[in-house]
């Protein structure tokens, strides 16, 4: 069963729309970004989110010492590495965090992936390569791009309803990632949201 991740919680009624909908992952956004959530505001969310859901935090070149603060205080369950993390950061961060690491990359061609697959990470998430943004962009790859690798891996980038069953078949990922296209005026919307896992679910 393809696994879901929705990204991007910002307010507790994303988190009681989680706790409904049941995703199996849920994104906190540390990095800069219109999604972007402060540690207080997390811990919040944390403390309403069902124990079944994992949130993961999402970061963009972070100092290490934050995420493992995080980690500690068992706000996020998962890293997700959303930036230009080499492989001696990532390896660095594995041994001081007892949490599955996930490595985003954005995609430029197959050697990249391959080469990616290599990295001392749990998990790649795989996102659309756009100029000037580290996420979050809508926008879609070349799925059939995807040469296979042994790491598990998360789809991202530009997944909506419509797209989602497609994306699975040409990719077979461990998870789709969703997150600009469930939103309405920048917050997430419910009716999309559910939609979104309903055809994701209905795809098994
Ligand atoms: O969501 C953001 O604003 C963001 C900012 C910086 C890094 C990553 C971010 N989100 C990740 O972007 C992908 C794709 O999202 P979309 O569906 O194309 O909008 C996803 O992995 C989010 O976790």
């Amino acid at each position: 069963m393809t696994k879901i991740k929705v990204c991007g919680m910002r307010r507790k009624e994303d988190i009681l729309m989680a706790n409904t909908c049941r995703p199996e992952y849920v994104g906190f956004v540390f990095a800069k970004s219109p999604r972007q959530l402060g540690i207080d505001s997390a811990l919040e969310l944390k403390k309403a989110l069902d124990p079944e859901i994992q949130a993961v935090g999402v970061f963009v070149n972070e100092y290490p010492e934050v995420i493992e603060t995080l980690c500690e205080s068992q706000i996020i369950d998962m890293v997700q590495l959303h930036g230009d993390e080499s492989a001696e950061y990532i390896q660095r961060l594995k041994e001081k965090v007892e949490v599955p690491v996930i490595k985003a990359l954005r995609v430029r061609d197959r050697q990249q992936i391959r080469e990616g697959a290599e990295l001392p990470c749990d998990y790649l998430l795989l996102d659309t390569y756009t100029k000037g943004m580290y996420g979050g962009s809508g926008k879609t790859f070349d799925w059939h791009l995807i040469p296979p690798i042994d790491k598990p891996f998360f789809l991202a980038g530009g997944l909506q309803e419509s797209n989602a069953g497609e994306a699975i078949a040409a990719a077979s990922p461990y998870a789709v990632d969703v997150s600009s296209a469930v939103e309405t005026d920048g917050y997430k919307d419910f009716e999309k949201v559910k939609k979104f896992i309903e055809r994701v679910r209905a795809y098994e």
